[in-house]
């Protein structure tokens, strides 16, 4: 984001002032939609400025609101003469009438206000915030006063979702308006918890090719245009959109496997089977109309029924089982290199055996949680607990790396990576919250949609984009109340939704 502002100024395209301006601009724009009643008359702000440029988006905001006939009252951490010069140069617009006043101590500091707005810290947070800089704003935050953060709550590591505070707990914005697009840091961990509403102000700023050397991590959303496209099918023999082979665990535990296969078939895989042990045949049988159904006793029964090239795709792990047998299926799945999801028990039985973990390959997706995460990568997990610089994504693109496959980090804020460094965000956050969808059973359903459009032709990445954001897209259209086993029937509604 530094890097395209930069190249953008350097154009002689933009100045910096005026995207400071716009910025400004934008913030007060989106706090009079958010508060509708604020546009009827004079309000009072308190302001809090800090030492860099997003102190210099308050100033804009200050000057903007006391145009509007507000009174604003700004408080400003340092010396004006110690700000960089854009936030400098609208420092000394807004002091040629009002009044830079100390910094505020005390809960009690913006008693009368209608409207706190919190410039203190942006994407240039580099370190904890010291806890008298966090604290006006946590005290806004106790008092119900509307608190609108600009770019970012001071103390959000936009970086890593993570907040960083020297001490106390956490303020939380109403209303974040941020600037160009919102940072990784509004989707992870803390973010969406702290930031209220979220709202993306376009200042103007142009992608610039090559100008961003970040590795880059796209938002996923098939709402967005004709992005929903790919899943269209427009003809072809059922054998076109592949054949998914679902393991299933033994007598009573195929719950799981059978939610994997319904979704796997929903999605469209044209083509669907389940394999389980021979003594839960019958059980399974029982329950099971448009998915076929084949018994696998072992890993050689496995590999012989795995001569059949068109089954193309298998989904391993949802209620699978952990004895020597079901690390010989793994084994044999892995074996044949084809498209390949892992979940639940897969991923625990990788997590302990280095050799099978050797054998995963580049069509594979591994879909752990983060006890699972925890378990097959302890180190990183280890890392993103204790350093509040490292992310959830770090975290993924780093274990993608090492696992040479596509690993899709579940939550609220899923993050997927791939081996060859692309990484996407899938989260369930501001409007697209679905807290029900942490129910028993939602993760297995999630792997049999990802198989299903791995079975479709969909690259590894993007079966795992794509099947992430429709999980969450049933859980909105079911609501709450919904249960795991509801969600692969709610694909119908949604793809209608998407004009499929
Ligand atoms: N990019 C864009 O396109 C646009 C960006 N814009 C705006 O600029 C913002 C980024 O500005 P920025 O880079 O000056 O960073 P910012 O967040 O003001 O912080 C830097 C200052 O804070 C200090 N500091 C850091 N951590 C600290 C801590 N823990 N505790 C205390 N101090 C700490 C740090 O001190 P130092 O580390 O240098 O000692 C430095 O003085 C961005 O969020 C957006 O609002 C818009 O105007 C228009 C378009
Ligand atoms: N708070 C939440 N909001 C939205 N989605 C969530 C939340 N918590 C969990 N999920 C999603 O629910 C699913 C749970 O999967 P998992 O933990 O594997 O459960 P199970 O093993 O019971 O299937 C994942 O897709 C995860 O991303
Ligand atoms: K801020």
């Amino acid at each position: 984001m530094r890097a395209i502002e930069r190249a953008a100024i350097a154009t002689g395209a933009v100045t910096g002032r005026t995207l400071m301006e716009r910025a400004g601009r934008g913030v007060v724009d989106a706090l009079l939609t958010q508060w509708p009643a604020m546009r009827d008359g004079p309000r009072r702000a308190a302001v809090l400025c800090g030492p860099g440029n997003n102190g210099g988006d308050g100033f804009v905001v200050a000057r903007l609101l006391r145009d509007r006939g507000w009174r604003v009252d700004l408080h400003s951490w340092g010396r004006a003469a110690d700000l960089p010069p854009d936030a400098r140069a609208n420092a000394d617009l807004w002091m040629e009438t009002g009044a830079l006043r100390d910094w505020p101590e005390g809960g009690d500091w913006a008693d009368g206000a209608d409207l706190v707005v919190d410039a203190v810290l942006g994407t240039g947070l580099v370190r904890p915030v010291p806890a008298a800089m966090h604290a006006p704003l946590r005290a806004a935050s106790e008092r119900g006063l509307p608190l609108v953060a600009v770019d970012g709550l001071t103390g959000l590591d936009l970086d890593t979702g993570a907040m960083r505070i020297m001490g106390g707990s956490p303020a939380r914005a109403d209303l974040t308006v941020t600037f160009h697009a919102a940072k990784v840091g509004h989707y992870l961990a803390d973010g969406p918890a702290r930031s209220g509403r979220l709202v993306v102000t376009d200042i103007g700023l142009d992608p610039v090719p090559g100008a961003d050397d970040a590795p880059s991590c796209r938002l996923v959303d098939l709402s967005a245009g004709d992005a929903a496209r790919c899943l269209r099918k427009t003809d072809g023999h059922k054998y076109d959109h592949g054949h998914v082979l679902v393991l299933s665990g033994g007598v009573g535990r195929g719950g799981a496997a059978r939610m994997a296969a319904r979704g796997a078939l929903r999605i469209g895989a044209g083509l669907v089977t389940l394999a389980c042990p021979p003594a839960a045949l019958i059980e399974n049988a029982a329950q099971l109309d448009a998915i076929m159904l084949r018994a696998v006793k072992d890993e050689g029964a496995l590999t012989d029924l795995l001569g059949d090239p068109r089954l193309d795709t298998l989904c391993l792990g949802p209620g699978l089982g952990l004895t020597a047998r079901e690390a010989g299926l793994l084994r044999a799945a892995l074996r044949v290199g084809r498209g390949t999801v892992l979940d639940g028990d897969a991923l625990t039985l990788l997590a302990r055996d280095d050799d099978l973990f050797s054998l995963l390959h580049e069509c594979c997706v591994l879909t752990p949680h983060a006890g699972e995460f925890a378990r097959l990568f302890p180190d990183l997990a280890d890392r993103l607990a204790k350093d509040s610089a490292f992310s959830k994504l770090d975290a993924a693109r780093q274990a993608a790396l090492r696992a040479g496959c596509t690993v899709l980090v579940k939550g609220p804020d899923t993050v997927i990576a791939g081996p060859d460094g692309q990484a996407a965000l899938a989260p369930a956050s501001y409007g697209r919250a679905v807290p029900w969808l942490a129910t028993a059973g939602a993760g297995d359903v999630l792997s049999g949609f990802i198989a299903g459009l791995l079975a479709r032709g969909f690259d590894p990445m993007r079966a795992a984009e794509t099947g992430a954001w429709l999980h969450v897209e049933c859980a909105r259209q079911l609501g709450a109340g919904m249960i795991a086993q509801d969600l692969p029937d709610a694909l119908p509604r949604v793809f209608a939704r998407l004009g499929l």
